[in-house]
């Protein structure tokens, strides 16, 4: 029996060689790569010269893997080979002169620009395939969304009604404004500062990225301030101090609330987005000396009526003071504007970084 060559047919991808030898109904095909990068074929099988064993050998151009994948159909032979670095080869065999038995497969046939387009084309499949299906995996992302802009919304339209109204009345009584903030925008601000309890919800449930511990010390420490010093003291209610305090909480939020209603549908305004990673820096501390302040004027008031004071028994003394418990808290009120400010520190940081980093 005579040894013969097949017809070949190659093609390539940046990644790899497509070979279809022209034999049919192939059988004991044996298909090796040795070490010298050569490809070996061997198999018996109806060729141009007939029933035949028909054999060949490639030395490829480059680097190929050791893994061949191989088909026999009824009419030939498919051979896939993955090359070793992913680049267009600008022929098959390392000799420049093309053996006589190969010719380029027209039906896969691409050239090097093609070839690129139809890998641009593949990935931008993968990665749409991959962003639906990351937003098929939160069927409720639509509720979340619009539950949380609805929040902002509302919000925002609180804060701004009462830094609204403080400014009006600012301009028109001047220094007499300061006090009676607590009886025209109290109501207000207890409702605010009421629902901004969802703000420590929302990171629990995973609605938002914030971090539980800034959030629980934002609003525990607003509330003791409202609730405990200005809403249960009425002799605190009238003084300038709630002014300064309320305006303070106020300017802050008019920038950050809609902030969050434009994250919410995917906006930025650069403008707004710098207020709200810098007007902390100035805001927060002076909103911590103002709320310290609130705090101390409330001292006497406290130990003089007893309120909320603690009972003990009688060979202490009448009862222990909620003075103490406020210095205490005092204290902790500093620990707290020192872990905000370090939090809201590193996410203007990690903000301005990605930003530069995507500009680049
Ligand atoms: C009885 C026990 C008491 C214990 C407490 C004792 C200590 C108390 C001390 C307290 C001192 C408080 C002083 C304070 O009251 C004084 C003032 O407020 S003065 C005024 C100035 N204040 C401020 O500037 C602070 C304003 N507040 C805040 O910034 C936040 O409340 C804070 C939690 C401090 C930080 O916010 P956050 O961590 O959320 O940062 P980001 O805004 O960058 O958000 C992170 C990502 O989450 C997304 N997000 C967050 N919230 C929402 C939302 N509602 N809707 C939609 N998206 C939201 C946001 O977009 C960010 O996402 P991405 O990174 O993708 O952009």
């Amino acid at each position: 029996m005579q040894i013969l060559t097949p017809h070949v047919y190659w093609a390539q991808r940046h990644g790899e060689i497509y070979l279809r030898v022209d034999l049919s109904d192939a059988t004991d095909v044996d298909i090796s790569l040795q070490e010298d990068n050569t490809l070996q074929f061997k198999a018996q099988g109806h060729g141009a010269k007939g029933d035949n064993q028909y054999e060949f050998s490639l030395e490829f151009l480059e680097q190929v893997k050791p893994e061949i994948h191989q088909k026999s159909t009824q009419r030939q032979v498919d051979i896939k080979i993955k090359k070793r670095e992913e680049r267009w080869w600008e022929r098959l065999t390392l000799r420049e002169k093309k053996p006589l038995f190969l010719a380029p497969d027209f039906d896969r046939w691409l050239d090097e620009s093609d070839a690129e387009m139809e890998l641009q084309a593949k990935e931008e499949k993968i990665n749409r395939i991959s962003v639906e299906s990351r937003v098929r995996k939160d069927p409720y992302l639509g509720l979340k969304k619009g539950y949380l802009f609805m929040y902002n919304l509302v919000q925002f339209l609180g804060f701004s009604w009462i830094f609204v109204n403080m400014t009006v009345r600012l301009f028109i009584l001047g220094q007499d404004s300061f006090y009676d903030t607590f009886h025209t925008t109290a109501d207000m601000m207890y409702f605010c500062q009421m629902m901004a309890v969802l703000e420590v919800i929302n990171p629990l449930l995973g609605l938002v990225k914030t971090g539980f511990f800034p959030a629980m010390i934002q609003v525990a420490g607003r509330n003791v301030i409202l609730f405990v010093i200005f809403g249960s003291l009425e002799e605190m209610q009238n003084q300038a101090v709630v002014f300064f305090v309320f305006y303070l909480w106020s300017t802050i939020e008019i920038f950050r609330y809609p902030f969050y209603m434009l994250a919410c549908i995917g906006t930025e305004w650069k403008l707004l987005t710098w207020l709200r990673y810098s007007l902390w820096i100035p805001l927060y501390p002076l909103g911590v000396v103002a709320e310290a302040v609130a705090v101390i004027q409330s001292l006497p008031i406290f130990d003089e009526s007893r309120l909320f004071s603690i009972p003990l028994p009688s060979v202490l003394g009448r009862s222990l003071s909620f003075s103490y418990t406020l210095q205490l808290y005092l204290v902790l009120m500093f620990l707290g504007l020192f872990i905000n400010f370090r939090h809201l520190y590193k996410q203007r940081q990690r903000r301005y970084r990605s930003r530069k980093r995507k500009v680049r």
